[in-house]
């Protein structure tokens, strides 16, 4: 059964930032999705935008079916009764989401007293229970944020996101801040906790390995797009859209002694999203465009085998871009690969339609 379904998803800021341009992203119950890309590239926009989280002033279009309900369009009681209860989101820097001023235990039983799932005593006894459930002893309910390690305070966030036994967790890099350590301590409990407890998890991670120990699925967004998704294992070994490709030959792999040596990085920044390039966004970037590239904004195409990219040279036949391209043979293949694209894919010409301008967050809370 479908738990998360996001359709045609458009975040755009105040100051005309388009963070978040169509994405198009599906989780099964229990299921659990990666989601990687370079910094900037959209990923905490997208997982904000899930809970609708956005400051206001910004526009936000498409949808986010949460149990067939859509979130974007919910009333505000509404969105409050399904924050904690039917997702909840661990934020990257536990001290900067933890009240200072406020015991933990209190933190951890504020949801359970909001959403009356027991009364005082009951949230007391089920806030030492959760902290035992993220390996911390249940007397730490009484310390304060301050009084705890980094580790620590990211568990506490982690037993609050389970407090009211959420179907969804948003995990947006939920252990940057800690040293590998306490991080890999910190992706076990994660992955044990949600497959324990059959909860539908949506990680952000910069760092495709990460999310490719992880999760069953993963997909990689580049300047608000997702360019490939498919099962996670495959898509980190073999990637097929050259930007994922690039971004996982960027991160040194265990196994393989070269890689640690000369992780390769990506020349380029990704661009402004207040100002995109025309046609394919990767293409000032891309070791292997081609000249149709500077015209077509390829959509997410399903490639047949439950993978899907968003490139013109892949196609449903799976024809992966190599890195090598300044001989005549690749460019042959790539002009070769161009034409079947199009005859694959009749109409895919067209640019892809601009962003749908969407509602604002004030209009959406003043929907009655
Ligand atoms: N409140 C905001 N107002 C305007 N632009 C914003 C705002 N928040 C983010 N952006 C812009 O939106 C784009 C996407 O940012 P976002 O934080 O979602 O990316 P990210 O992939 O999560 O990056 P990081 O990994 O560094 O957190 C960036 O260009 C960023 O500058």
């Amino acid at each position: 059964m479908t738990l998360l379904d996001v359709r045609g998803l458009t975040v755009t800021y105040a100051d005309g930032a388009a963070a978040v341009r169509g994405v198009d992203l599906s989780l099964e119950a229990g299921g659990t999705l990666g989601i990687a890309g370079e910094s900037g590239c959209g990923k905490s926009t997208l997982a904000l935008a899930l809970l609708r989280l956005l400051p206001p002033g910004t526009r936000v279009g498409g949808a986010v079916l949460l149990d067939g309900e859509d979130v974007l369009s919910m009333k505000w009681g509404r969105v409050r009764a399904v924050r904690w209860a039917g997702a909840s989101i661990v934020f990257q820097g536990a001290m900067h989401s933890l009240n200072p001023m406020r015991r933990v235990g209190d933190q951890i039983a504020e949801p359970i007293l909001l959403h009356r799932r027991a009364g005082p005593a009951g949230a007391r006894r089920r806030t030492g229970e959760l902290l035992e459930q993220v390996g911390l002893p249940a007397a730490r309910a009484a310390a304060y944020p301050h009084e705890l390690s980094g580790g620590q305070r990211q568990r506490v966030m982690i037993a609050m996101a389970l407090a009211c036994d959420p179907r969804l967790i948003v995990a947006d890099e939920p252990t940057t801040a800690l040293d590998v350590m306490i991080q890999a301590q910190i992706l076990r409990l994660i992955g044990q906790l949600v497959a324990d407890q059959d909860v539908g998890l949506v990680m952000i991670s910069h760092d495709l390995a990460v999310l490719a120990d992880t999760c069953d699925r993963l997909a990689v967004m580049y300047a608000g797009r997702v360019v490939e998704e498919g099962p996670a294992g495959q898509v980190y070994a073999a990637a097929r859209h050259p930007y994922a490709q690039a971004l996982s030959a960027a991160f040194p792999r265990i196994g393989d002694p070269a890689s640690r040596f000369a992780p390769r990085g990506l020349p380029g920044d990704p661009p402004d999203p207040a100002a995109l390039p025309p046609g394919c966004v990767f293409r000032p970037r891309c070791p292997v465009a081609l000249d149709i590239c500077a015209v077509q904004d390829p959509p997410l195409r399903d490639t047949g085998d439950d993978r899907s990219a968003a490139c013109v040279r892949i196609t449903t036949r799976v024809t992966t871009p190599t890195a090598a391209t300044d001989s005549d043979t690749a460019r042959d293949t790539a002009r070769e690969t161009d034409r079947e694209t199009a005859a694959d894919t009749p109409g895919d010409e067209a640019p892809a339609p601009a962003p749908a301008p969407g509602r604002s967050e004030e209009a959406r809370r003043d929907t009655p």
